[in-house]
């Protein structure tokens, strides 16, 4: 037994220093460059071929290759990356989410060259480079990590690298050659992933698919040593890889049995389902949504037939071409369900194949039970959906980066411990409908559903949901503030999205007459995904399905496999620089303002259209006596002249107050100490003091941005306890906001701003509100239909005052609203903000600009130091 123990320890050992070399590649590259490389992985299989070309195919000796694969080849692949992939994109100042966009651009790529070139059969002759002993391998990896380590702490490259990952701005302006140190950092991690290539390549399948995916596992254990410490990844690497085969010894009776298997041999997608939902790490601070799209036109009227028709001529092709065909419709779906969650909701979502087989296998199931096969389907979408729900929950939860770890280690783990499990998968038969058993009778069937699904995702767009999810994608702090309940927005995005994904995996397992575990390969999620956004989900186009499934579909039965990956990854490398490609369909843009740009000449009758670049003043006249030139005595009232386009005051606001708040950072320091402020309803309360004195924190508390715990003080409304209420429950509640970095929506039109603030305000369903918010901040002009993307900043913050004022809240709060508008925007703003008061609107103002404050606030606090000193 002892032997055995050790033998497994040993194996394990082999694993986990393997595993050990992954994590030091990827935090090195990290650390160096910011971008966590998916396609480490991909590159690993790339030098394993090359290794096995030079030695098996062209006789080289062993060292030579070695030398060749790991010195030339491997750093060559990783500055080619730096060069032609990661650096542009940082030139053109990516966010994470277009960088991981890209680094799976790349595995892609990857993939689908290796395929092309050395075909997809599993290669069992990779030369073995350091012998079996996994003592030597183990001392290798840890030497490797004392090297680094010695370089970081002890040479002037390593403090250059250490400046650049502290402040890249400032070791730039210091003199540090921040591409060279990331140029290093590319070199130096395609190094690793080349020896744990080679290292592995004897000892697992090498194919193009199984190693990357391997690799990608085990990115778990750089997640665990937070993309920082060399020494925790060596020892979690270690642990898991000696724990997993510690695990094949246990054979408990029953139903367990298999489970504890595919542990055993999965601990380490287990392992980075814990990590990428649990830990802190990586992400966090990163922008969770993919960017908005690029303006594009709408999809001409006309397209639509001419696309109905390409699709229908496959109903008079025959033979294996209608067969093929018959791959379009269900794989259209699929991707329909990518431009749902991450086209219109801007989700990082890398686990759908996941669902497209969960789909497939549900139906399977049910149809093997007797349940007769279009049930099943129908059966089996909500079933999945419901999945969908118990995945996503989780996930949603996470930012940045961990999102899209979390979507790729669910989809994983649903691939490992499920679709390709013989205790969920033994015995199963899939067929086709009665009547539709031909392959014309079925592809019209599933022609059917698609124009249905289509139909579906169209009147979701045009909709409120529609508005709240591209408000979600473009500026998610922005749609909270807006009303949009973000979480249950993105819970919604994804379970509609499960569902799509299962109808298409359903019909795409009827169409073949199997359930196919390797047609819903993670691989394939990275793939599909990839393809959507190239192809133009980030347009958030209904074309994209319909274009990526034929093209993909068309490659994939050519004569070559992995043209598609091949084609579809080095697009994607190239994204954030491309167009998506679906827009070359279409006519050129115009104005884009969510599909419905106008073009329009400015005349004086269209109301108060700005000139270009110089946005016309607010048209509020002028009020009692807070007009902008006299200040207002505390205390005193005003004539009450209601706001023009303000909805007249029902009953009179209830008082937003704070109660004794404390508030300390993470870091230690105190930005509230033990403040009450109280909103006089009906009065513009301004609050004024030094930088950091704590004015945006205690702002933030009374937004709902920042909830403080009940032992750190209480917010309350006409009395009533709200502390823990979120912001876009405070909205409801009649509270609105604005921001003092300006919180638009890019792809919606000023239009849409106004509409999204109605839909979710604390009054929903008055058809008047949109016009009177226009009117009142003097966007009711042909301007309403522009995107706010083209906008100058004084007109946006005119969007974000409408968008408040649209839910007719009884409270508003306004964080530096004259930042950025000149003086005669100021007093205009000052102007219809003294109006608001008058009708009844309690107003409290962050504020630097003296003028402003004296001309408009009816009571005046100094904060300084976290205190309100008057
Ligand atoms: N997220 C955060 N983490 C840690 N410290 C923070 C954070 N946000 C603010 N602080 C600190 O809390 C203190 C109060 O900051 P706050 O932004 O509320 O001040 P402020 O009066 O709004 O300043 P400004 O006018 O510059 O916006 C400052 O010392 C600031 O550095």
């Amino acid at each position: 037994m002892a032997s055995l123990t050790y033998e497994l320890t040993l194996a394990g050992l082999a694993v986990g220093s393997a595993a050990a070399l992954t994590g030091i590649g990827l935090i090195v590259t990290y650390r160096a460059t910011g971008v966590l490389n998916l396609a480490h992985g991909a590159v690993a299989m790339i030098c394993a071929y090359v290794l096995r070309q030079l030695v098996v195919v062209w006789d080289w000796p062993l060292p030579l290759g070695a030398l060749v694969t790991l010195l030339v080849v491997a750093p060559g692949i990783g500055l080619v990356l730096d060069r032609g992939v990661f650096r542009p994109l940082a030139l053109l100042g990516s966010n994470p989410a277009q960088t991981l966009v890209a680094s799976i651009g790349v595995f892609v790529l990857l993939v689908g060259g290796a395929a092309l070139l050395w075909g997809v059969g599993a290669r069992d002759d990779a030369p073995v480079l350091l012998g079996d002993d996994p003592w030597a391998q183990l001392a290798a990896v840890v030497a490797l990590a004392c090297l680094v380590t010695a370089v970081t702490r002890w040479t002037r490259f390593g403090r250059e690298l250490r400046a650049v990952v502290d402040n890249r701005p400032l070791a730039v302006l210091s003199g540090v050659d921040a591409d060279r140190v990331a140029a290093a950092g590319w070199a130096f991690g395609s190094f690793t992933a080349g020896l744990t290539g080679v290292l592995l390549a004897p000892y697992v399948r090498l194919d193009p698919y199984g190693m990357p995916l391997l690799v990608i596992e085990v990115i778990a254990v750089a997640v665990i040593a937070r993309m920082r410490s060399l020494p925790v990844a060596i020892v979690a690497a270690v642990a898991i890889g000696v724990a997993q085969a510690q695990m094949t010894r246990l054979h408990p009776e029953g139903w367990a049995g298999p489970l504890v298997q595919a542990l055993g041999a999965n601990l380490f997608v287990v392992a980075l389902l814990v990590a990428a939902l649990v830990l802190p790490g990586v992400g966090g601070k990163g922008r969770d949504a993919l960017p908005p799209p690029p303006p594009t036109p709408p999809v001409p009227t006309l397209l639509w037939p001419a696309i109905g028709v390409l699709f229908l001529l496959p109903l008079g092709f025959a033979g294996s071409d209608l067969h093929t065909a018959v791959q379009v419709p269900a794989l259209a779906m699929i991707l329909l369900s990518l431009v749902v969650v991450a086209g219109r909701g801007g989700q990082i979502a890398l686990g759908q194949a996941a669902y497209a087989g969960l789909g497939a296998l549900f139906t399977a199931l049910l149809a093997t039970a007797g349940v007769p096969v279009l049930l099943a389907l129908g059966l089996a979408v909500p079933m999945v959906a419901l999945a969908g729900l118990v995945t996503a929950w989780p996930a949603i939860r996470r930012h940045g980066l961990a999102l899209a770890l979390a979507t790729l280690a669910t989809g994983v783990a649903v691939s490992r411990f499920v679709l390709t499990q013989p205790y969920a998968t033994a015995g199963l038969s899939l067929g086709r409908p009665a009547g539709f058993s031909d392959d014309r009778a079925f592809y019209a069937l599933e022609l059917v559903l698609l124009a249905g699904c289509l139909a579906l995702v169209a009147a979701l767009r045009r909709g409120r949901t529609g508005r709240a999810l591209a408000a979600l994608r473009d500026h998610e702090p922005g749609a909270e503030a807006a009303g949009v309940p973000v979480p249950a927005l993105k819970l919604l995005a994804f379970v509609l999205g499960a569902a799509l994904a299962a109808l298409g995996g359903g019909l795409l397992g009827m169409g073949l007459r199997a359930f196919d575990p390797e047609a819903y390969d993670p691989v394939r999620g990275l793939l599909w995904f990839a393809a959507v956004l190239v192809l133009g989900a980030g347009a958030d186009s209904l074309l994209t399905p319909l274009v990526g499934a034929a093209l993909l579909v068309t490659l994939d039965a050519g004569p070559r496999a992995g043209t598609a990956a091949a084609l579809i990854g080095l697009l994607a490398t190239q994204s954030g620089r491309l167009p998506p490609l679906t827009t070359l369909l279409l006519p050129k843009a115009t104005e884009p303002a969510g599909g419905r740009a106008r073009r329009h000449r400015p005349s004086a009758a269209d109301g108060a259209e700005p000139p270009a670049g110089r946005p016309a003043p607010l048209s509020t006249p002028r009020t009692g006596d807070a007009g902008g030139n006299a200040r207002p005595a505390e205390g005193r009232t005003h004539p009450h002249r209601p706001a023009p386009g303000r909805a007249p005051a029902s009953a009179p606001a209830p008082e937003l107050r704070a109660d004794d708040l404390t508030l300390t950072y993470p870091g230690g320091i105190t930005a509230l100490s033990h403040v009450t402020l109280a909103l006089t309803p009906a009065r513009i309360t301004a609050l004024v003091g030094p930088n950091g004195a704590g004015k945006s924190t205690l702002f933030d508390c009374l937004a709902g941005t920042l909830r403080p715990r009940h032992h750190q003080g209480l917010i309350t409304l006409g009395g009533a306890d709200i502390t823990s209420r979120p912001a876009h429950a405070r909205t409801r509640l009649g509270i609105a906001r604005t921001f003092q970095r300006l919180a638009v929506f890019p792809s919606l039109s000023v239009e849409e701003h106004v509409r999204l603030g109605a839909d979710r305000g604390r009054v929903r369903g008055d058809p008047a509100a949109v016009e009177r918010s226009l009117r009142l901040v003097g966007l009711a002009g042909p301007v309403r239909h522009r995107a706010a993307a083209d906008l100058p900043t004084g007109t946006l913050r005119r969007v974000e005052l409408a968008r408040a004022l649209a839910g007719q809240p009884h409270t508003l709060l306004l964080d530096e609203p004259a930042a950025g508008l000149d003086a005669a925007e100021t007093a205009a703003l000052a102007r219809i903000l003294a109006a608001l008061a008058a009708d009844g609107l309690t107003v409290l103002v962050v504020e630097h600009d003296p003028d402003l404050v004296a001309g408009i606030a009816h009571t005046v606090h100094t904060m300084e130091g976290g205190r309100i000193l008057s």
